[in-house]
């Protein structure tokens, strides 16, 4: 059985219209919900697991355990953090990382202890690649945005580093498809409460059109 990890309710949401899920179809489970679905002769578990390090890995460690997992594919929405790409472009990243795990004024920004290389050779080249990087904050400040990228982050999130942590924990393969929802925007010389508003209102618009696509034109391949 391949898991599907979902982390916000917008997600997963828009997952359950994509899917058609009734009612009677969904289940509940300690950190969110759950749904059984068959693609390519393969069972699939899609559950959501709430925001954020502690829930995306308590989520993910309680359905490798229950359902014996094989593969965890972590679906959802990003931070864009490399200005050549745009919003709804969608990645497999190659290397995951946490970035708030080190006292970064005297240790490096990002610890070898917290990286995980994803090896991606069987699945082809045909889509972008890169580092994502996760922390608990989300990147809403100019100052985080600029750190990411003078530390040559593609794209960051709240989970994926995490969930691809413990699955190396597990031995149980990882496959993060992330598509970014929103860029940060300069908020210093504007109202930062009216920034982070408009960012938060550009996440909201693009999630259901990211997982669409991550659904549509990416799961296939990587199951
Ligand atoms: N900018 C981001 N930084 C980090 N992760 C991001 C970002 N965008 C999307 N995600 C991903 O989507 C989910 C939720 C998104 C979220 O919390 C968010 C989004 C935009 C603004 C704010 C805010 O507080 O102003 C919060 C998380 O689970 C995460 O995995």
């Amino acid at each position: 059985m391949i898991g599907i990890s979902i982390a916000t309710k917008w997600e997963y949401e828009a997952t359950l219209e994509y899917f058609g899920i009734k009612d009677n179809e969904r289940f509940g489970y300690p950190y969110g919900e759950y749904f059984l679905r068959t693609i390519k002769n393969t069972e699939l578990v899609f559950y959501s697991t709430g925001v954020r390090k502690v829930n995306g890995v308590g989520g993910n460690q309680y359905m490798i355990s229950k359902f014996n997992l094989t593969k965890v594919i972590v679906a959802g929405t990003c931070a864009g953090i490399d200005d050549t790409f745009c919003n709804l472009d969608i990645f497999v990243p190659d290397k995951a990382v946490q970035y708030d795990c080190t006292v970064k004024e005297i240790e490096p920004f990002i610890k070898q202890y917290f990286i995980v290389d994803i090896d991606l050779s069987k699945y082809g080249n045909d889509f972008y690649t890169g580092t994502i990087a996760t922390s608990d904050k989300a990147v809403v400040m100019w100052k985080d945005y600029v750190e990411l990228k003078e530390n040559e982050i593609t794209i960051a999130d709240t989970e994926a580093g995490a969930i691809a942590y413990i699955c190396k924990k597990n031995d149980v393969e990882c496959i993060i498809i992330k598509g970014i929802s929103d860029f940060p925007t300069d908020e210093r010389n504007t109202d930062k409460f009216e920034s982070n508003m408009e960012q938060i209102n550009v996440y909201l618009e693009n999630t259901p059109k990211v997982m669409n696509k991550i659904f549509g034109e990416y799961l296939k391949r990587f199951i």
